[in-house]
């Protein structure tokens, strides 16, 4: 297996102003470190603010990072938007959440999916790229005759699905996925997600798919990285990490999804919301919501650190993994 995007300690920190007029920074990604290897999916989850969406468009060079290095296939990833960065936009794709302002309202959704042919001139004539379109059209399970069809006129299902024809067909290698279906209703997520392990099977392209639903992220993703407040908490196999979890962030969010047994009982409810990224809490950053923190949390910030069943957790309570603790 080879690694297709290297993240290493990626920062994203932005300059505000507090209701004072003090300036401060807000850390929005804050040392993010992860790889992901072709054809593979990576998860990424947390709760809204903790930093997710900025990881995507920091990996996509959306946006230029405070620190860090971003490689995709062996290549710098920068913001700078030279032919470098074009190239590598075309083998590395966005599917946004929500469709219908992803999609242009005036133009048939056919001609969207005809047009990164357009724009990356690629196959000769408007035939062949009408017909490749075409083909994916069929791939993704929507009918030849919704081609001519306007956005509005398409379901939300039906509108994923041009999304992910549009952005399949510059044959990209990644597909970064920012939150996919939590525009659509359970039914139709549940055959997004089922198609697009389909299209992974056939295409092989890698995902990195980003979501704050940790059982969606557990059918379709490889591994799975959990975020608070800007940095990964815990990371490994979605098994691992459901059956048992390294970090108390991790076991809240996992008591949170109610299962045929148990249904919603058992769930922790931890204490208040995420804190301000502007006011970091010292050392470990969950701990005021912690059920289990301890005065080293309030004081020591935790590295991630490999802990049982191959994942990383950053978490002073987790004990380290039996190799680490031999050593
Ligand atoms: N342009 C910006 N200026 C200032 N702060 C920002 C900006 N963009 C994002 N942030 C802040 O950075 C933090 C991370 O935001 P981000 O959108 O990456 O989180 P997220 O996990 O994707 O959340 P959601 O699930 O709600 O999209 C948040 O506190 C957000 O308010």
């Amino acid at each position: 297996m080879s690694v297709l995007l290297d993240v290493r300690d990626l920062a994203r920190e932005y300059p505000v102003s507090t209701a004072g007029g003090v300036r401060r920074i807000l850390h929005a990604v804050d040392g993010v470190s992860f790889s992901l290897e072709r054809g593979r999916t990576l998860g990424i989850v947390g709760e809204s603010g903790c930093g997710k969406s900025t990881t995507a468009k920091l990996a996509l060079g959306l946006l230029p990072a405070t620190r860090g290095q971003i490689d995709f296939e062996g290549q710098p990833v920068t913001a700078l938007r030279d032919r470098a960065w074009r190239a590598l936009r075309r083998r590395m794709q966005l599917v946004h959440q929500d469709p219908l302002s992803a999609l242009d309202r005036r133009l048939p959704v056919g001609q969207q999916v005809v047009e990164p042919l357009v724009i990356h001139t690629l196959e000769d004539s408007a035939e062949a790229q009408r017909q490749k379109a075409l083909a994916l059209f069929d791939a993704v399970g929507l009918r030849a005759d919704l081609f001519e069809r306007y956005p509005h006129e398409l379901s939300g299902g039906q509108r994923q699905r041009v999304l992910l024809a549009r952005a399949l067909v510059l044959e990209p290698a990644l597909l970064v996925c920012d939150e996919p279906i939590s525009a659509l209703d359970v039914s139709v997520a549940a055959q997004v997600i089922n198609l697009m392990q389909d299209l992974q099977a056939r295409f092989g392209m890698a995902y990195l798919f980003i979501s704050h639903d940790l059982k969606v992220v557990r059918q379709i993703a490889d591994e799975v990285a959990v975020m608070y407040l800007g940095r990964i908490v815990e990371q490994g196999p979605p098994d691992a990490l459901f059956h048992a979890p390294a970090h108390p962030y991790t076991e809240a969010l996992v008591s949170a999804v109610p299962t045929p047994l148990r249904g919603t009982q058992g769930r922790i409810i931890l204490k208040g919301d995420p804190p301000n990224p502007v006011d970091r809490p010292s050392g470990c950053a969950f701990h005021p919501r912690c059920p289990r923190a301890v005065a080293r949390c309030r004081e020591e910030v935790p590295v991630l650190r490999p802990v049982a069943d191959g994942r990383l957790a950053a978490c002073h309570l987790a004990a380290a993994a039996p190799a680490m603790a031999a050593a």
